[in-house]
This record gives structure tokens, sequence and C-alpha cells, in this order.
């Protein structure tokens, strides 16, 4: 069985957990059998930009361990330049695996997840970092709780195809804010700087709403230009089946709002009706 070496500590490989472009997520043991996740980027063939993200999402994620605990435990890391190791605490499932394999979301359990998601995105704002791309597998669950594993500024992972993730989440639309699509601005690389955090909360809307009605609001529609117009458009009006938790609906409405500044914000999610714990 294959295994690494991190800063002089042995790693023994369980499984490979997810891959994207340059980067693979495994599952290793250390010598005492505890349970780690390590996300290595291969720096070989990878560009300077691709270097530069790496090592600026550690550094925020490094700086932001004492902020909250739904921001994903990073133990050590290796930089040099022809690979980084990342040593995280690895969670138990990626939410985005696990909606897939849930029939139905128990309201209580739906409600728990939500406030840890909005209390990772709230501790990235609050640090000047907006996610811009935030979809079901950028969280992992951590026994019961939520934690953000990654902040949108270096490559997309996703899923090892052994895990038969058929629609992978890397460059999924369905989580994508209008203003994203809109934002016709110099080059599209800078278009992210344009979003300020409404537009996480648009992305976390979606979450939610997969939470609730199994689907995301425009997951229905296949084609990804028509998609794109759907998501921009304000004729094309999203669809809330009436449901029980009236707190929940209304969340979901204002998180779906086109207009950013008409969008709630974090803090106001955060006061919402909804969160107060009355399951
Ligand atoms: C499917 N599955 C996931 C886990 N747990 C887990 N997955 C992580 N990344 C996954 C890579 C592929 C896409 C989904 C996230 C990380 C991680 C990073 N980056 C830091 N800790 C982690 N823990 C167990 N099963």
């Amino acid at each position: 069985n294959e295994s690494m070496t991190i800063r002089g500590k042995q790693f023994f490989i369980l499984k490979m957990i997810g891959r994207g472009g340059s980067s693979k997520v495994y599952q290793v043991l250390d010598e005492k059998k505890q349970l780690f996740a390590v996300k290595y980027i291969d720096l070989e063939d990878a560009d300077a930009q691709t270097v530069e993200n790496s090592k600026n999402e550690i550094e925020h994620l490094n700086h932001l361990q004492q902020y909250s605990d739904q921001i994903i435990k990073l133990y050590d890391y290796e930089i040099t330049n022809s690979y980084i190791y990342v040593l995280m605490e690895c969670g138990n499932l990626d939410l985005n695996t696990w909606l897939q394999s849930r029939t139905s979301v128990n309201p209580l359990e739906r409600k728990l997840y939500w406030k840890y998601m909005l209390e990772a995105v709230q501790t990235i704002h609050k640090h000047g970092i907006v996610h811009g791309d935030l979809k079901p597998a950028n969280f992992v669950i951590v026994n019961a709780t939520l934690k953000l594993i990654d902040f949108g500024i270096a490559s997309r992972i996703q899923p090892d195809v052994t895990s038969i993730m058929k629609d992978t989440q890397a460059g999924t639309l369905n989580y994508m804010p209008p203003e994203a699509i809109k934002d016709t601005s110099s080059q599209h690389g800078k278009a992210r700087s344009k979003i300020g955090p409404k537009g996480d909360v648009w992305s976390l809307g979606c979450i939610l709403y997969c939470m609730t009605y199994r689907k995301s609001p425009f997951q229905s529609i296949t084609n990804q230009i028509s998609k794109m117009h759907a998501i921009i458009n304000p004729s094309h009006k999203i669809a809330f089946p009436d449901i029980s938790e009236k707190d929940l609906l209304d969340v979901l409405k204002r998180c779906l709002v086109r207009n950013p500044r008409e969008r709630i914000s974090i803090v106001e999610l955060l006061e919402h009706p909804y969160l107060q714990l009355k399951p």
C-alpha cells in the first residue's frame, strides 16, 4: 500500500477521494491510525497562476483556522517546487454525495446544516474573501456539523470517477448567481472580483433549495445556454412549491432574488426566524 511523507511524518493511503486538474485528495492514516485528508497538488505542469492561487488558498485556510470550527481543520502543509501536500481533517462525506444519497432531508438536519453553511461563509466574508462558486461539494460533513473545505481561490476538485459521481460538481452552473453571468466587464477571470458577498448568498440559496425540493432551481434546464438565460431572466419565475415550513419558504425566496442589492444578506439570514432553533 502506498504511503507519503509530509514534513517527516508517514501517512498511509486508504483511497483517493477526489481529483481535479493537478490536485488529488486522499484519505490517509498516520502511524497512530488517525484518519486525515491529504490534498496533493502536482506543480510540475501547473502554471504560475495555479501555483500562486494554491499558495494563496492555503495561507487563507491557515489564517482562518482560529475564527471558526466551520472551516476545515488544517494540520500541516509542505510546499516544494514540484508539489504541495495539505494535511487536513477528513470529513465523513461531502454534502453533494450526501444529498444525492438522500431521498429526503429531515427539517432539523436541514436547519442545522444551513446554520453551519452560513457561519462558514460569514467567516470568509469577514476576511474579505468571496467564494463565487459555492456548491454542495465545497462542504463536508464532520460528525454532525458541516465544514467549508475551500474558498474558491485555487483550482476545482471533483469527486474521483470511481465513486461513480456522474454529474461531478466542478463547473456546474446550477449555483451560479445572475450577476456572475451578467458581468460582461473585462476578461472573465476578473468577473469574480465584481461579485460581492451577495453572490455567495444566491449559491447558498440554491443549496438550501436542493435540500428542500431535491433539485436546484435551474437543474431541469439541461441546455447550458438556456440555463444561463433562465438564471438572468426576470420573467423566468423560480418555482417555490408550498411547504409547511413558511420560514424556510421565506428564506428561499429572499436568497433567490436576482438583484443582489435586494437580496438578503448573511447577517440578516442568521437573524431570520427560520434559524431560531425550534424544529
Ligand atoms: C466523498 N468524500 C469526501 C470525504 N471527506 C473529505 N473530502 C474532501 N474533499 C473531497 C474531494 C472530492 C469532492 C468532494 C470533497 C476533503 C478535503 C479537501 N479538500 C478536506 N477534508 C476532506 N474530507 C469523504 N468522502
